[in-house]
């Protein structure tokens, strides 16, 4: 297995810009887990389908193409609630779980960021963050990200939807987004992309000094 580093956290901490600066850094490939869960979401919702429906989402996360990880639709405010509500879903989940496995275990390393990499898919991964930052922050950047995609949004109902995503991600019974005992905590409130960056790179550096592999 090759140097996985896995990127978790809440909505809109940061997690895919670090995992996407590191996986630069270090010439490794890199998956932002999430993109699997909304594209669930938004073809479920394409075809008229019920979140809730169990079996209906399984059938989506079964078939799912990369192609559909591509699309803009999967970057929407839309998208990412309806990520989180097929999240829940247990055979949803065992669906998606076997491709981020193999992907986590590619030689000479990966990057993937989401919510339970750490725990759940990968616990054996060398190097493990816990990207956070407070609901506020993370509301004024998912505010200002979807207005340059050209959404129109409130930041009051943004800051609602990271406040009730945060619940329904961290009350779930299966997978719960948690920090895993061994990953180091990443608060980036008060920190631009490049302080962020720069402070995940020297935790990713500490753990690669301790690392018995490559
Ligand atoms: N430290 C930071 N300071 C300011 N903006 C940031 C910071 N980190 C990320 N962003 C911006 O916030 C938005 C959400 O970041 P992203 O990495 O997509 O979050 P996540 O993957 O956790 O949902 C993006 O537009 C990104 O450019
Ligand atoms: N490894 C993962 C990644 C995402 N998810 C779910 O998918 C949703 C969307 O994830 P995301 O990472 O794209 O969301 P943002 O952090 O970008 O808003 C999350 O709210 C989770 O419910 C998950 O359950 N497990």
């Amino acid at each position: 297995m090759g140097f996985l580093i896995a990127v978790d956290g809440p909505a809109a901490s940061g997690k895919g810009t670090i995992a996407a600066k590191l996986a630069r850094l270090y010439g490794y490939p890199a998956l932002d887990s999430g993109l699997l869960y909304r594209a669930v979401g938004v073809r479920l919702l394409a075809e008229g389908g019920d979140l809730s429906d169990v079996a209906a989402a399984t059938a989506v996360a079964r078939t799912l193409d990369p192609a559909e990880l591509e699309k803009p639709e999967v970057r929407t405010r839309a998208a990412g609630e309806a990520a989180s509500r097929v999240a829940i879903h247990t055979p949803v989940r065992e669906c998606l779980r076997d491709f981020q496995r193999a992907f986590a275990a590619q030689e000479p390393g990966a990057v993937i960021d989401g919510r339970d990499i750490a725990t759940v898919i990968a616990p054996w991964a060398p190097a493990k963050l816990f990207v956070t930052a407070s609901p506020e922050v993370r509301a004024e950047r998912r505010w200002r990200q979807l207005t340059a995609q050209g959404e129109a949004v409130e930041y009051a109902d943004i800051l609602a939807d990271i406040r009730i995503r945060d619940e329904r991600d961290s009350g779930r019974s299966d997978s719960p987004m948690v920090r895993a005992d061994d990953a180091v905590l990443l608060d980036t409130s008060e920190m631009t992309i490049d302080g962020a960056f720069d402070a995940a790179r020297r935790i990713v550096e500490a753990a690669r000094a301790n690392w018995s592999g490559n």
